[in-house]
């Protein structure tokens, strides 16, 4: 802890997510479930700061044969960030604050009729050692997180035309483990994972309120049935790595 300049205010951002993050949308009405698919559910909330569009969204899944640490390493490793992500154009690491927090500058392609969107923000992967106990009262066998969020940066020398967005995301993972019996050994047949992802993206300049909630609508089951599948993919002849 404190290894950076950054720490402290990336601790508060942890904090904040273990404590509202981990509330499973279906408990409460404040939540509108927009999408599912499967294990899959995807709410919202409509949230309009400033006349722009901010809704908040919150997707819970669960996938099977990976874990928690395997999800949250192919979200925050930026070799394998093209592999995925679909809406980037551009990134670059500005800055390696430790070994798993880096400051990125992405460019997302743009979506007519709205001006191109970029974003400057800390990524940072972590461990949750006192894992919070999912409401079901399950144990998980390990707690992983991803914290990005937007901070300033001198070196973020931004593609002209561009129109800065903010986010606040959070991707929350759970590894259970079903042991197989009789002594055999695990396997991934015996895993399965279970998500939070807490997104609050601020577009930073106007666009039709009808625009952004079709891509919202649209974009983020896709990355979330385009992540998961590729994560699963890319782990099913590996070693499990918890
Ligand atoms: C997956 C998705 C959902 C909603 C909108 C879009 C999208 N389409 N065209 C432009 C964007 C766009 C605009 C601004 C943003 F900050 C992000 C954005 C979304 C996700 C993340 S992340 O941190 O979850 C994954 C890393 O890129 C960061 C920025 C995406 N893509």
């Amino acid at each position: 802890k404190g290894e950076h300049r950054l720490s402290a205010v990336l601790e508060k951002h942890i904090q904040n997510h273990l404590s509202d993050s981990l509330q499973l949308p279906g408990n409460d009405n404040t939540w509108e479930l927009f999408a599912e698919e499967g294990e899959m559910k995807v709410y919202r909330k409509e949230l309009v700061e400033d006349g722009l569009i901010c809704d908040p969204l919150k997707a819970i899944h669960s996938i099977k044969r990976v874990t928690a640490r395997e999800m949250c390493h192919y979200f925050w490793d930026t070799d394998v960030r093209l592999e995925w992500e679909g809406t980037i154009e551009s990134f670059r690491v500005l800055e390696v604050l430790d070994e798993r927090t880096i400051i990125i500058y992405q460019t997302h392609k743009r979506v007519w009729p709205s001006a191109q969107r970029d974003c400057l923000y800390l990524s940072s992967m972590l461990k949750i050692d006192n894992p919070p106990v999912t409401d079901g009262g399950r144990i998980p066998h390990d707690t992983w997180m991803v914290c990005n969020f937007s901070v300033d940066h001198n070196d973020a020398n931004s593609v002209s035309g561009c129109v800065r967005a903010t986010v606040e995301i959070c991707l929350i993972c759970q590894t259970f483990v079903t042991p197989p019996g009789d002594n055999r050994p695990i396997d991934r047949d015996c895993l399965h994972c279970e998500i939070v992802y807490v997104a609050n993206v601020n577009p930073g300049g106007w666009a039709p309120a009808s625009v952004l909630r079709a891509i919202y609508k649209r974009e983020y089951p896709k990355f979330l049935r385009r992540f998961t599948a590729y994560v699963q993919t890319k782990t099913n002849a590996k070693e499990i790595w918890f």
